[in-house]
């Protein structure tokens, strides 16, 4: 799904008002009817809740008007409140506040500690939407910490009142905390950076019928990862050998952390690798030879470190880092490892991330088919400094991925995945019972054996990132988020 800014979306309603054609008000109608139905559906407006509506003057506030009428007429009595925050109104919320006023009065909001808000109330937060040009002070910030301070339910209309919907907030904003947000046609970019987390809640789309041809014209560099656009792999021939998926080489592990290797290999192979050596240092042989019978082992000469180069000629792709450690000869060996793997499709990870933040000089020499995987720690160590806002790590992660020529993947709720082409391509699976030890390994596992049967990097990571998330959804489905270990990710795994 492309997703746009604040000023696309603008132009969208634009572009459906003449081409479908629809009136402005209309469209407002249209969104105000999908609200609703939404609300109704999820049973959260229960006749003994009590509705209390919070509208601004502007188009979100128009649409808070139109829900409270439709409200109305489903039988509901929601108290509505309207907050004079601008000199301003436009002309669709001045429609719907005659409309309403055929039905009941509004309430001129004068001061803020007068809302009766109780605990079983239902707040619809629709003060300002994505047409906020400026942080909330004054009465629409007291409102707001109103409602942040009642213990009521809060849905938020399009966006939560005072968050920016495509920049940052300063730290010290006002912003509506909502449990839900309900978002017209595609999610906001805010949603998806972490930042925002108590800001958006669960988040819900409600179709409301932006034109498509709009969306086809339009260029933009984000996308959030839903199960129509992810690539593929092939379907397997009936006539397919081992060698045709490729034959993947995982350098992984050091004394205490041959684990590491053992959940790549295992996810390498449900990634669908054809055949898959790995080199683990001596310690690791008896491991992996016990715990993943299916792969071949490569013992390196030293005990308990990775440290020795491979003839990588026969390999379709390398996966190395996972739980590799930092030692100086392991050090020299991704150095050797750069240098040789030129042609080779690579996946690197973890520990040799690391190395390559003290060793930058490498930066400049990875292989044209690389992909990086780093969490946010990873990824600022490779920068060498921290970024000031989620916005300005977007803008260095694709300064980072342009520059050296390679996909980087970075880790979190939201996955991205940066591509020198300059897109964005945001994660939509995945869940919190995946934030426990290993289950990077298993992405780099899976990763590789894309790689391995000739996926472009791009559409590895793409395809990657999201059947990882999608197989802890599935073990999380199973056992629970508590519960959920890096081996259930393995088990989930599903082509
Ligand atoms: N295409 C779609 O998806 C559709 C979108 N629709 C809806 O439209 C919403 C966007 O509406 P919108 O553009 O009228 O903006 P909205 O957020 O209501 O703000 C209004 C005005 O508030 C003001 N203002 C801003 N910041 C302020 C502040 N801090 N403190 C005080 N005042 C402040 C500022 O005016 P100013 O005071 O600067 O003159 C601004 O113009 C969108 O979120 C969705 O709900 C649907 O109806 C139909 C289809
Ligand atoms: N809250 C979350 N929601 C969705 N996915 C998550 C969450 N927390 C972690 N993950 C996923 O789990 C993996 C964790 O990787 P990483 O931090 O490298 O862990 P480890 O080093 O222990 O293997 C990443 O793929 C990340 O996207
Ligand atoms: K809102």
């Amino acid at each position: 799904m492309k997703l746009f800014t604040v000023e696309q979306i603008r132009q969208w309603d634009a572009y459906t008002i003449t081409n479908e054609p629809i009136t402005s008000v209309d469209l407002m109608e249209r969104a105000a009817g999908a609200f609703t139905e939404w609300l109704l559906r999820t049973g959260l407006a229960e006749t003994h809740r009590e509705i209390f509506i919070l509208c601004g003057m502007g188009n979100n506030g128009g649409d808070g008007l139109a829900i409270a009428r439709l409200l109305y007429q489903a039988g509901y009595r929601p108290h509505v409140y309207v907050i004079r925050h601008s000199e301003r109104s436009s002309d669709d919320f001045v429609i719907n506040l005659q409309r309403y006023e055929t039905l009941a009065k509004v309430q001129w909001l004068e001061d803020p500690q007068t809302l009766p808000l109780n605990e079983t109330g239902v707040i619809i937060d629709a003060l300002l939407g994505s047409g906020l040009t400026r942080s909330a002070s004054g009465l629409l910030a007291q409102t707001i910490k109103q409602i942040n301070a009642s213990k009521a339910e809060v849905i938020s209309v399009d966006v939560a009142s005072g968050l920016f919907a495509d920049q940052a907030n300063d730290p010290d904003d006002v912003i509506v905390q909502p449990t839900h947000t309900v978002s017209f046609q595609i999610p906001k970019l805010a949603f998806l950076q972490p930042k925002n987390a108590p800001y958006v809640g669960k988040w819900h789309l409600v179709d409301i019928g932006l034109s498509q041809a709009y969306v086809d014209l339009t260029p933009s560099p984000y996308f959030y990862t839903d199960t129509r656009a992810i690539p593929v792999l092939p379907d397997r021939e009936s006539f397919s050998n081992k060698g045709t998926f490729g034959h993947a080489l995982l350098m992984a592990g050091s004394y205490g952390k041959i684990g590491a290797a053992v959940l790549a290999s295992r996810s390498c192979l449900r990634g669908g690798v054809g055949l898959l050596t790995v080199q683990v240092p001596r310690c690791g042989y008896t491991i992996i030879q016990t715990s993943v019978p299916e792969a071949m082992c490569l013992t390196d000469e030293h005990e308990t470190e990775l440290t020795q180069p491979n003839d990588l000629s026969k390999y379709s792709a390398v996966g190395i880092g996972p739980g590799m450690g930092q030692a100086k000869a392991s050090q020299q060996l991704l150095r050797q490892f750069i240098a040789q793997a030129q042609d080779i499709p690579c996946v690197i990870d973890a520990d040799a991330l690391n190395i390559l933040s003290q060793e930058r000089d490498l930066l400049e020499q990875l292989p044209a088919k690389t992909i990086l995987t780093p969490h946010p720690k990873e990824f600022e160590r490779l920068l060498g400094k921290p970024w000031k806002d989620d916005y300005e790590k977007l803008r260095l992660l694709q300064e980072f991925s342009t520059r050296y020529r390679i996909v980087v993947v970075l880790k979190g709720k939201h996955t991205v995945v940066a591509s020198p082409d300059g897109e964005f391509h945001f994660n939509s699976t995945g869940n919190a019972g995946m934030a426990t030890g290993g289950t990077g390994d298993v992405l780099t596992g899976v990763l590789t054996a894309l790689l391995a049967q000739k996926l472009e990097p791009k559409e590895a990571a793409i395809l990657g990132v999201y059947r990882h998330g999608e197989a802890g959804d599935r073990a999380a489905a199973r056992r629970g988020m508590v519960a959920l270990t890096a081996g259930d990710v393995v088990d989930g795994l599903r082509w």
